[in-house]
């Protein structure tokens, strides 16, 4: 995308979240987390791309012991609707025996996240539990009802933007969430 569309990408947006919003969200979030697993030594994984801000940001709000990795799987690229599972970057780190924290930008339609908590039992994981910056809201989820352990913001059936979240793959910087114009 040119600089000048990107511009007029966020000009044109609706903030859904704003940063005070996002921020009051990940605090609940956090505390929600800790009175969870707070004492179980999770090993926490970042799901990359999209899940890079929400897991510094909701690190630095868990005082408690903990291991952080990543795993990197893709189902959007720069398309607006899913396609299938690309793995990246597979499991770096043992989960036998552990409990693991799996955070992600946004659930859409759940398969990313429920196939990396799927892959997680497989490899003899104790517990998966699963944190999300956004839940979208619409009826085409992977199974009926399946959501995250943990939500930040409940949001409407728009593409959004913003916190890590990317619209083809620009503004995963932008300080708040937003539905991009007409989608
Ligand atoms: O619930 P789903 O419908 O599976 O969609 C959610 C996934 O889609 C996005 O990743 P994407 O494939 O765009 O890769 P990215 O993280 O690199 O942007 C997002 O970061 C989630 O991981
Ligand atoms: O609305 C979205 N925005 C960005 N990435 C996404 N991946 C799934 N849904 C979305």
């Amino acid at each position: 995308m040119q600089y000048d569309q990107a511009l007029k990408v966020l000009e044109e947006a609706d903030c859904l979240a704003d940063r005070t919003a996002v921020e009051a969200a990940l605090d609940r979030m956090a505390d929600a987390i800790t009175a969870s697993i707070g004492k179980k030594n999770p090993m926490v994984f970042c799901i990359m791309n999209g899940g890079l801000i929400v897991t510094g940001q909701l690190l630095t709000r868990l005082t408690f012991p903990l291991e952080l990795g990543y795993l990197h799987a893709t189902r959007y690229g720069h398309q607006t609707s899913g396609g299938d599972l690309e793995w990246k970057a597979l499991f770096h780190a043992d989960v036998e025996g552990r409990t693991v924290l799996l955070v992600d930008d946004i659930l859409d339609e759940g398969v990313t996240l429920k196939a990396l908590a799927d892959e997680c039992l497989a490899r003899g994981a104790k517990k998966v539990l699963t944190a999300v910056l956004v839940n979208k809201q619409h009826e085409r989820k992977v199974m009926p009802g399946y959501c995250a352990d943990f939500t930040g913001l409940e949001l409407p059936d728009r593409f959004v933007f913003g916190y890590g979240l990317d619209y083809e793959n620009m503004w995963r910087n932008a300080p708040g969430v937003y539905a991009v114009k007409g989608l």
